[in-house]
C-alpha cells in the first residue's frame, strides 16, 4: 500500500495536555479520508503536524514519503485549508492569486479563475471585507489551484452555505479522481464525509479509535437486537456500544465471524458508526481521562 500519511507513536503535547497520543495510523494515497471526531479530539492537531505547522513530542510522522514541510518541493505538494481559513486582509482577491501563482510551481491560472467565478468572487475585493464563507472560497481555491498531491482540509465546509457546500463537494471528487490527488478532510458533518470519503478515521480523546475504508468498516459492523443477555458472552465480536431495557438488548458490535442467528441482524450507516466510537469512548473514559 503507497501511503500519503503514515503516522507512527506519533504524540503532543501542549504543556502538560496531550493533544494527540500514540497515534499510528497508515492513509492510503489517491483516497478521500474523512477525520472525525468529537470537539479537542486531536484533529486540527493530527492536520498541522501533517503540514509541518507543529512538531512532534513523540513519535513521527511521513507525508508523500517525506518529512513534512521539509523543503520547498515538499511544501507545493501539500494543499492546506486551516479551520480559521486566514486569508492577508490588506490584499485583494487577485492579489492573493497571483502570490498563489509566485509561490506555487505547479499553480492553474484555469482551476483559480473558474472557482473563482462559480464562488461569485470579485477579484478586485479586498480579502478583509469577505464574508467568511467568501474567505472560506478563496482559501480553497487557493489550495485546489497550487495542483497539490495531497489535500488537507480542517473543516472546510461549515462556513458555506448548502449550495456552494455541494458543488464544492462534486469538485473536489472530480479533481481527485481526475488527478488522483489525495484529500484529508475533517469535518463534524458525517452526511458530507458519506458523500465524498472512502476512508475514515475516527479520533477520540487524542487517539485514533477506528481507521480503515468505509465499505469494509460498515460491512464489519452490525446492529444486533434480540432478548436481554450479557454481551460479554458474544463470541466473534466486539461490542461498541449497548443499551438494554428491561427485556431487550441492542448493541453495535464490531463482528469479526457470523453471527448468532439468534439475534435480529441490522447494517449500521457511517452516522451510527461513528456515533458509537465517540459515545462509547465518552462512556468508557475515566474523568480523569477525559480531562488529559
Ligand atoms: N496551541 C495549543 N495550545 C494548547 N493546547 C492546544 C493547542 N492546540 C490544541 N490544544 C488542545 O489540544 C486538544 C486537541 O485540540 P484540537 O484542536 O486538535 O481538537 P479538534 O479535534 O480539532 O477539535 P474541534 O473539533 O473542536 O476543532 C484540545 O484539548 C485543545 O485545547
Amino acid at each position: 500500500m503507497t501511503a500519503v500519511m503514515r503516522a507512527a507513536g506519533l504524540g503532543k503535547r501542549f504543556g502538560r495536555r496531550w493533544a494527540l497520543s500514540e497515534c499510528t495510523v497508515d492513509i492510503p494515497a489517491g483516497r478521500v479520508v474523512g477525520l472525525v471526531g468529537p470537539n479537542g479530539a486531536g484533529k486540527t492537531t493530527l492536520l498541522r503536524l501533517a503540514v509541518g505547522q507543529l512538531q512532534p513530542t513523540t513519535g513521527g510522522i511521513e507525508v508523500l514519503g517525506g518529512r513534512p514541510a521539509a523543503s520547498a518541493a515538499q511544501l507545493s505538494r501539500v494543499g492546506y485549508v486551516a479551520q480559521s481559513t486566514p486569508v492577508y486582509s490588506r490584499l485583494t482577491v487577485e492579489e492573493h492569486l497571483m502570490l498563489g501563482d509566485r509561490l506555487n510551481p505547479r499553480w492553474c491560472w484555469k482551476t483559480a479563475r473558474a472557482r473563482l467565478d462559480s464562488a461569485g468572487l470579485d477579484p478586485r475585493q479586498r480579502a478583509g471585507r469577505l464574508s467568511g464563507g467568501q474567505r472560506a472560497q478563496l482559501s480553497l481555491t487557493l489550495a485546489v489551484a497550487k495542483r497539490p498531491d495531497l489535500l488537507v482540509l480542517d473543516e472546510p465546509l461549515s462556513a458555506l452555505d448548502p449550495l456552494v457546500r455541494r458543488e464544492f463537494l462534486q469538485g473536489l471528487m472530480e479533481s481527485t479522481v481526475d488527478a488522483g490527488v489525495s484529500v484529508i478532510v475533517s469535518s463534524h458533518v458525517i452526511s458530507d464525509l458519506e458523500r465524498i470519503c472512502d476512508h475514515l478515521v475516527i479520533l477520540v480523546a487524542s487517539r485514533v479509535r477506528l481507521a480503515g475504508g468505509i465499505d469494509e468498516l460498515l460491512a464489519s459492523h452490525r446492529q444486533l437486537v434480540g432478548p436481554r443477555r450479557d454481551p460479554a458472552t458474544l463470541p466473534g465480536a466486539e461490542v461498541i456500544t449497548e443499551r438494554h431495557t428491561e427485556r431487550q438488548t441492542t448493541l453495535l458490535v464490531r463482528a469479526h465471524q457470523p453471527v448468532d442467528p439468534a439475534w435480529t441482524v441490522s447494517e449500521v450507516g457511517l452516522e451510527d458508526l461513528v456515533l458509537a466510537y465517540m459515545k462509547a469512548d465518552a462512556a468508557n473514559l475515566s474523568p480523569m481521562e477525559m480531562a488529559r
